[in-house]
């Protein structure tokens, strides 16, 4: 039978250590090299997702050139392998240093067999999780779905997807709530493109960006001479929207005597521009968002509520970035490659601290405030990895700050990665642990600790 137990490759010099090790470790199929060349050849051969790494190797046993010249090997030649440094007793500085260059973790001689269990246990989650995350994120516009071009691995988020899809062919007015730069209108245009009506037009209004004695022929049009002005007969955008999607941006600042003229055009699907004499019969879809909490607007007056019925016929609440475990580390990986494409093409990735603040920070701008930090991050970084500097977010300087980091890093990971197991293992927690490479009660003991089930 194939041994399917995860790979863990332990690079150590010293036999009696290797003996040690060797014994530790039954979850794994153990590799273990002595030097360089054995390391490289496991790793190019076995493809372990995790590496121990004795920085003390021969030819430099006493010192650590030559742990760091295989840490570096290692991380160009599989980026996504997790290394696990081990540093000597009192040595900081050159864990430190390990983990600038790229290591996951560090962990201090002697050893302790178990906190490095922990470690190592830790680092397969993580690793299991980024790669179904890169799948995820390489699978979706390959597979042709529109809502694919929307990056999430966060359920909360997916269940916004799988709704909008079902409501996307019933003819129903949608209203997506949600705060400034959450995806409103990427939604919106999944909305749109999931529809039957996917190949009419889809056209976007902020109605908090024009000034109110415009929007009304912004949105109705108007015939020529109806103002000053009026040189030429223009059409608005609902018009423009025949055949496919209005998306209205920011509806609650449509002030109230435009909502009047708004309703009328839902209830009788018909407009009148401007100066227009004639009812034109319009089909447009009206998708609409808003960030304001429209049951206040309504209670003070400020907000129909009869319009409000119209066009909530479905209401989707958007979650903020903060609210999606583990999305912004996703999403900003995205944008890295994204942008370093056509900006900076030496720019390969984001480094350990950077991971560690995306995954501290607030985010109250949402996706759009993370676009635009790591656009900029990218156009100023002058290395291969975008640090937490570049994002302009604090990193901490401490080694201690950044274990705390990473340590938030990886229980957000597990938590993730276990409701997901849980989920898709339709709750039996056997199949569970198998998925996630632990035994059954490590599983419970886990979802104990992080209260899921
Ligand atoms: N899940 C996501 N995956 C990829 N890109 C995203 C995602 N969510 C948002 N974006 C991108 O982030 C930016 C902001 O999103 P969008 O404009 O849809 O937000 P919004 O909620 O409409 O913002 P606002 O309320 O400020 O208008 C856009 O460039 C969008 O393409």
């Amino acid at each position: 039978m194939p041994d399917t137990r995860p790979k863990l490759l332990i690079v150590e010099d010293d036999i009696g250590l290797q003996r040690q090790l060797r014994w530790a470790y039954d979850g794994y199929q153990l590799f273990i090299a002595g030097d360089r060349a054995e390391a490289l050849e496991i790793l190019r051969t076995e493809e372990p997702p995790v590496v121990t790494l004795d920085l003390g190797l021969p030819p430099d046993p006493d010192g650590i050139s030559e742990g760091m010249a295989v840490l570096a090997q290692i991380l160009t030649e599989r980026p996504g392998t997790k290394v696990i440094v081990a540093s000597g007793h009192g040595d900081r500085a050159s864990a430190r240093r390990a983990i600038a260059e790229g290591a996951w973790d560090f962990y201090q001689k002697p050893i302790d067999i178990d906190s490095l269990g922990h470690i190592v246990g830790r680092a397969f989650h993580v690793h299991a999780l980024e790669e179904e995350n890169r799948r995820l994120a390489e699978a979706a516009p390959a597979d042709g779905r529109v809502l694919g071009r929307m990056i999430t691995a966060a359920p909360e988020m997916l269940k916004v997807a799988r709704m909008i899809e079902r409501v996307a062919n019933a003819n129903v007015a949608v209203m997506l709530l949600g705060a400034s730069g959450t995806g409103k209108e990427l939604l919106a245009k999944g909305v749109h493109e999931t529809s039957d009506r996917a190949s009419g037009p889809f056209v976007a209004i902020n109605c908090a960006a024009i000034p109110e004695t415009l929007l009304e022929s912004e949105l109705f049009g108007h015939e020529k001479g109806a103002f000053t002005g009026a040189v030429k007969t223009t059409i608005g955008k609902i018009e423009q929207a025949e055949g496919g999607t209005l998306f209205l941006d920011e509806v609650g600042d449509i002030p109230l005597p435009l909502q009047v003229k708004l309703l009328r055009f839902l209830q009788e699907r018909v407009i009148e521009r401007i100066g227009g004499r004639q009812p034109i019969p319009v089909d447009t879809r009206i998708v609409c968002a808003t960030h304001q909490n429209l049951d206040e607007m309504i209670a003070e007056q400020r907000f129909r509520e009869d319009l409000y019925y119209r066009l909530a016929e479905i209401v989707v609440r958007i979650p903020t970035l903060a609210e999606r475990a583990g999305d912004a580390v996703l999403l900003a990986r995205h944008f890295v490659s994204k942008f370093a494409r056509d900006l900076n093409p030496q720019v390969k990735g984001l480094a350990n601290d950077a991971i560690a603040a995306i995954d501290a920070w607030s985010w109250p701008g949402n996706v759009r405030e993370l676009e635009n930090r790591v656009k900029r991050a990218v156009i100023l970084a002058d290395a291969k990895l975008v640090s937490a500097a570049d994002l302009d977010l604090d990193a901490g300087e401490e080694v201690e700050e950044v274990v705390v980091n990473l340590r938030a890093v990886r229980e957000a990971a597990d938590q993730q990665a276990i409701r997901r197991a849980i989920a898709r293992a339709d709750g039996n927690v056997s199949s569970a642990a198998r998925m996630l490479g632990v035994s059954r009660p490590t599983l419970y003991d886990l979802m104990k600790t992080y209260n899921l089930g």
